[in-house]
């Protein structure tokens, strides 16, 4: 099993690149699911999670592969229907075949994924839109059992946004006969780039990036061609380890509007930010200011890089407040920032940082799911002497080789490989 070792108390200083988006990447993959032929993706980044994407799709029948840059999806009209449980257990995104395959076969069969780290994460509102577009449900061992003749199009009101069930209502509308009306939709940009995949397939969407999206449904659909969008949680993710550091770092190749609420909060804690085209550069402030921030839907702050900001607020200059507003049990990085010596009060869904420049001292940290992985990789890079984060499998998920890109930016960073005991 990997672990990574990182020193603490170097500044980063440089430039480094934007891999493509995983949580884009991931619902466009399974959206070739909904036509025959032969996808061509570009800018699909090299994670588990695209891996078990492969794995999953491949297991339908699919045939993935990459050709050089692009990542090509070949389907066949006589897929199989059936999401196993071991393919849908590693990665939750497994749900979001849901909608492709009942639109396409009129009938799917997917394992419950459970719940994970973060949280119990439901999928009723996923069963609920497919009901809402005329599907018959059932359970039955552990798989949730979906068939219809042809979906028809219809209104679909969320109770509460999610990204995941707007991205399987917009797939599996698209197919669908009639017109899908679906509102308190989630603004996110991966559903945006999901929604352009789809109409570049011959879909029918209009107001994406609005509350309301509308759907005409078509017959059919052709095979996409279609670049994914640059990974804002990964350019953040790189823009507070350059914060973190007190260096000056430029994350190029990422679309900084995505990336607006992340470069506010920075600028209130005092960060002196510059955007220019594709680039946003920080550069050290003086005294980082604490500021209090509160996970939100798009294009409220993420809760994907809420792990990543408290870590920064560790190193800040009195107390912050971090409210988390997506996931009920989204705290886990706070106890194993507490054993680096961070002052930190977590309560239900607000935790309270009392930060302190150089407070934190190297210790064998454990990571218990993606982005707490990243955020103690940041504290390593403040703390004095050696962290080592173990349980990197939950970093290879989402980022590309994080210790390779922080290495180029001067972090000294290995990965570890032991044998288990
Ligand atoms: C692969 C992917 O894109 N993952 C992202 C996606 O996850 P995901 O799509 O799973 O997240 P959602 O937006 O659906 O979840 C938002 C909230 O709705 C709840 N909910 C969701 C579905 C449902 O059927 N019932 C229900 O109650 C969830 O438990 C959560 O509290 O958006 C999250 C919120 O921005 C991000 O943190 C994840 O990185
Ligand atoms: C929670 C995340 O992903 P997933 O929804 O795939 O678990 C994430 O990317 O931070």
């Amino acid at each position: 099993m990997d672990s990574i070792i990182v020193k603490g108390g170097r500044r980063l200083e440089g430039t480094v690149s934007t891999s493509g988006s995983k949580n884009a990447a991931l619902p466009i993959l399974f959206a070739s699911l909904l036509a025959d032929g032969r996808h061509e993706f570009d800018n699909v980044p090299y994670l588990k999670d695209i891996e078990s994407t492969e794995q999953l799709l491949n297991s339908l029948g699919a045939n993935c592969h990459r050709e050089g840059d692009k990542f090509i999806v070949e389907v066949r009209s006589d897929g199989d229907h059936v999401a196993d449980y071991d393919m849908v257990r590693k990665m939750r995104a497994g749900i979001l075949c849901l909608g492709p395959l009942l639109a396409r076969y009129g009938e799917a069969r997917v394992s419950l994924p459970g719940g994970c780290a973060i949280g119990s994460r439901p999928i009723d509102l996923h069963i609920e839109t497919m009901r809402r577009l005329g599907a018959d449900i059932t359970s039955d061992g552990g798989y949730v059992i979906a068939r219809a003749q042809r979906l028809e199009g219809g209104r679909i009101l969320f109770e509460k946004v999610t990204v995941g069930g707007t991205e399987n209502a917009l797939m599996a509308a698209s197919l669908a006969s009639g017109t899908t009306v679906i509102e308190n939709a989630a603004k996110e940009p991966e559903v945006v780039d999901l929604a352009n995949c789809l109409i570049g397939m011959g879909a029918k969407i209009t107001g994406v990036g609005t509350s309301v999206i509308t759907v005409e449904g078509v017959e059919t659909l052709k095979p996409a061609r279609h670049r994914i969008i640059p990974d804002r949680i990964e350019a953040g993710t790189l823009l507070l380890a350059g914060a973190i550091t007190g260096g000056t770092v430029t994350v190029n190749q990422c679309v900084p509007e995505h990336l607006q609420s992340l470069i506010d909060k920075l600028r209130d804690a005092d960060f002196r930010i510059d955007v220019e085209g594709d680039a946003i550069t920080v550069k050290a402030a003086e005294n980082c200011r604490a500021v209090d921030i509160s996970t939100a839907p798009y294009p409220g702050f993420p809760t994907d890089l809420q792990a990543q900001l408290m870590a920064l607020m560790t190193q800040a200059k009195g107390t912050s407040v971090v409210t988390e507003g997506i996931f009920e049990n989204r705290f886990m990085h706070v106890q194993e920032l507490v054993r680096l010596g961070a002052d930190i009060t977590p309560m239900t869904q607000v935790a309270v940082v009392r930060g302190e420049r150089g407070g934190l001292s190297g210790a064998q940290v454990m990571a218990t799911d993606l982005r707490a992985s990243a955020c103690l990789v940041l504290a390593g890079l403040v703390a004095e002497g050696e962290t080592e984060v173990s349980r990197i499998y939950h970093l290879d998920r989402g980022y590309e080789h994080l210790e390779n890109k922080l290495a180029s930016l001067g972090a000294d960073i290995r990965r570890v490989t032991k044998e288990p005991q």
